[in-house]
């Protein structure tokens, strides 16, 4: 491909391009190869300009980096933002990708929620995937790629391999990271979402406001204006959801608000029932009660920006309330993981901050029976905002009746200390145990009849990570598979 249609297509055309070829695009110089573009970016652990010279060497034909950068032996596409105009000089490469891609942001919920819109886009009869935490999932099963957004050249190629093999529509996680970082940028977006926001990841972008702003960049960069944005509104006159709908607003996105104080999909009732709930939805002057097979306020909510999306996408009204029906349960999302002897049910999920902590146990609360109590085992990830710590036990003391806390990726840090700190929060009412299968068995042993064990944090995550750089250990771990053990039993 010639570099110089590419810089044209991106708006980014430089002197000396002429007839160059393009072989790949690379934004780490051990993956540079003869014809690659490399991308140097500033980044926390490195500066991807000290490899500008090494790049060349494998033989890099051109180079995105700031203007003040030094490239001798390449083109150099400088740009003060060169993560930003990378983007868009590789997408062009990596096409053509699906037509039909949403992208979906928010403290929690993403996940599910493009999860949900897969599904129901599949059960409308589309090719559909999504991309996110759980990695890229397809018509033929998930890949993981071990990052919620991946790396731009990842997720830039994924796409572009989704569309050859005959995927047409994608659902994709903007995580806060991957927004500030431009992991997804130069695709045309046909909607977004955003699903709520709350405390997490301070100890990446240092303030609230800061935290906000690299989500806001999905309404006002990212995607084109006049396009569709599904907004949550839980009705509790949330500032940042004001604050979105803003945004979108001024951005002249088409605002499509869904929830309790939602306007395009309100969410007038919600009555839980044993393995599922019923909602009361209007829509377009129309009240219709539909059966989700799923527990949980916050699966409700996931479930309504997933049906927003998928509407605003062309799915037809009646198939996505038909499908709505029909969802399947998102792993380690309030995942009903094992029985213990006595029948009191595990639940396995993936809160890992304060908000979601509470609509874990808010979820569960219905589903305990009189007298019964809910017994939440949990811990906080090392190397991750501290301050969260704290309010996690805080919350946990107040909602729950039995509080453990216990390990959960301690990373670099010493695990004592992220007990001490949500033990701090809990205010008396939790006890610890380090060793997290043993705390999970002593969750179970201990629930009777009447109770509920959460065990909060890893959902579907696969291992316990320990240590960091070159003293990293990553330990076999599976909260869903170490419940079922200690219950001797899987749930029919
Ligand atoms: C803090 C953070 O987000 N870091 C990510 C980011 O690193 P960075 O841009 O700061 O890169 P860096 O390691 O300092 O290196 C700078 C540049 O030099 C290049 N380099 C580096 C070394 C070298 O030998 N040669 C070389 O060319 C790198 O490729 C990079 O372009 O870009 C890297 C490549 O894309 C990511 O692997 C890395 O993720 C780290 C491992 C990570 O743990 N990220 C987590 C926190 C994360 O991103 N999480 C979010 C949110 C989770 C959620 O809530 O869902 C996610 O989207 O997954
Ligand atoms: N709409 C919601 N409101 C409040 N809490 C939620 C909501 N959706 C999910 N949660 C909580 O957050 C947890 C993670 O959900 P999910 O994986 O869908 O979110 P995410 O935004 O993808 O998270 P991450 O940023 O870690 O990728 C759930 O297990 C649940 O405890
Ligand atoms: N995407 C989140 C996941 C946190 C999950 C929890 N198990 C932890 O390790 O902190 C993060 O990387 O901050
Ligand atoms: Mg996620």
């Amino acid at each position: 491909m010639r570099l110089a249609d590419l810089l044209e297509r991106a708006g980014l055309a430089i002197e000396g391009a002429g007839e160059v070829a393009v072989t790949g695009f690379a934004i780490d110089h051990r993956k540079v190869a003869p014809g690659t573009v490399f991308g140097a970016f500033r980044g926390a652990r490195f500066n991807g300009e000290d490899f500008i010279a090494a790049a060349v060497d494998a033989g890099a034909v051109a180079v995105v980096a700031r203007p003040e950068a030094r490239v001798e032996g390449a083109l150099h596409i400088a740009d003060a933002e060169p993560r930003q105009a990378f983007a868009r000089a590789a997408a062009g490469f990596f096409s053509p990708v699906p037509p039909i891609i949403v992208a979906v942001t928010g403290t929690n919920g993403k996940t599910s929620t493009v999860e949900m819109t897969r599904q129901i886009w599949r059960m409308g009869g589309e090719r559909a995937a999504s991309i996110g935490t759980l990695g890229v999932t397809t018509p033929d099963g998930s890949v993981s790629t071990g990052l919620t957004t991946p790396d731009i050249v990842t997720f830039l190629a994924n796409m572009s391999g989704l569309a050859r093999e005959g995927v047409t529509h994608v659902a994709y996680e903007a995580s806060s990271h991957g927004l500030s970082q431009y992991r997804n940028e130069g695709l045309k977006v046909a909607a977004s979402a955003f699903t709520n926001f709350s405390r997490d990841h301070l100890d990446y972008h240092g303030t609230m406001e800061a935290y906000f702003a690299a989500k806001m960049r999905l309404f006002t960069e990212v995607v084109a204006p006049g396009s569709p944005a599904v907004i949550w509104d839980g009705g509790d006159g949330s500032q940042w959801t004001a604050r979105a709908i803003a945004e979108a607003d001024a951005r002249g996105l088409k605002v499509l608000t869904v929830g309790e104080g939602g306007s395009f999909l309100r969410l007038a009732a919600r009555e839980p029932g044993q393995l599922g709930q019923t909602l009361t939805i209007e829509y377009d002057g129309q009240v219709r009660k539909v059966n989700l097979p799923l527990i949980g306020a916050y699966q409700a909510a996931n479930a309504l920006v997933a049906a927003g999306l998928a509407m605003v996408t062309g799915v037809g009204t009646g198939a996505v309330f038909d499908a709505l029906t029909r969802l399947q349960p998102v792993r380690g999302r309030l995942e009903r993981a094992a029985i213990n002897p006595t029948g009191a049910p595990a639940y396995v999920d993936y809160a890992h901050t304060p908000d979601a902590l509470e609509a874990a146990i808010a979820a569960l609360r219905p589903h305990v029976a009189a007298g019964g109590r809910l017994i939440a085992v949990f811990g906080a990830g090392g190397d991750r905002d501290t301050g969260k710590r704290s309010q996690m036990g805080e919350v946990a003391a107040r909602a729950a009746d039995i509080v453990i806390i216990t390990d959960d990726n301690p990373r670099s840090e010493d695990p004592a200390a992220i007990r001490a700190a949500i033990l701090a929060g809990a205010g008396g009412k939790a006890r610890e145990i380090g060793d997290r299968r043993k705390a999970i068995a002593a969750a179970i042993a201990e629930a009777g009849t009447r109770d509920i064990v959460l065990i909060a944090g890893k959902g579907h995550e696969q291992g316990q990570i320990s240590g960091a750089g070159d003293t990293m250990r990553i330990e076999a771990f599976d909260d869903v598979e170490v419940a079922r053990q200690c219950a001797g039993s899987t749930p029919s």
